[in-house]
């Protein structure tokens, strides 16, 4: 796969050349900015940058995720690789606790 560094994915930054991280994958969604149900504002309005929180705040289905792999053309340098919130998340929680 090939690696980029953020400096460089920040470069894709418009609607004819946009680029966005999730989840330390690059992707290039230029084609798919006219396609995005959540419209093209969106994916443009931090083009080039980490959108992997917004990505998984909006709760996008399993057929998002699966239509996102058509767009990746890369990762992000092992050096930059970052550690997500969800990445600390339990990934089976057996007890729910309320406090
Ligand atoms: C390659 C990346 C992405 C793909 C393939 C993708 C795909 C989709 C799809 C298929 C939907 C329809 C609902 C669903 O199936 O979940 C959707 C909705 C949406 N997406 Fe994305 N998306 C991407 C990135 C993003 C990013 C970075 C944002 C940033 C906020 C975003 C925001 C939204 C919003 C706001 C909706 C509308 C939700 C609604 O109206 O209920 N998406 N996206």
């Amino acid at each position: 796969m090939r690696q980029f560094t953020r400096a460089e994915v920040l470069k894709h930054c418009n609607n004819k050349d946009c680029w966005i991280i999730i989840g330390n994958k690059v992707f290039d969604v230029t084609k798919f900015l006219d396609e995005h149900p959540g419209g093209c504002e969106v994916l443009l309005e931090k083009a080039g940058d980490d959108r992997t929180e917004a990505f998984e705040d909006v709760g996008h289905s399993t057929d998002a995720r699966e239509m996102s792999k058509d767009y990746c053309i890369g990762e992000i340098v092992d050096e930059e690789k970052q550690t997500y919130t969800y990445d600390k998340k339990p990934i089976a929680p057996t007890t729910t606790t309320s406090t």
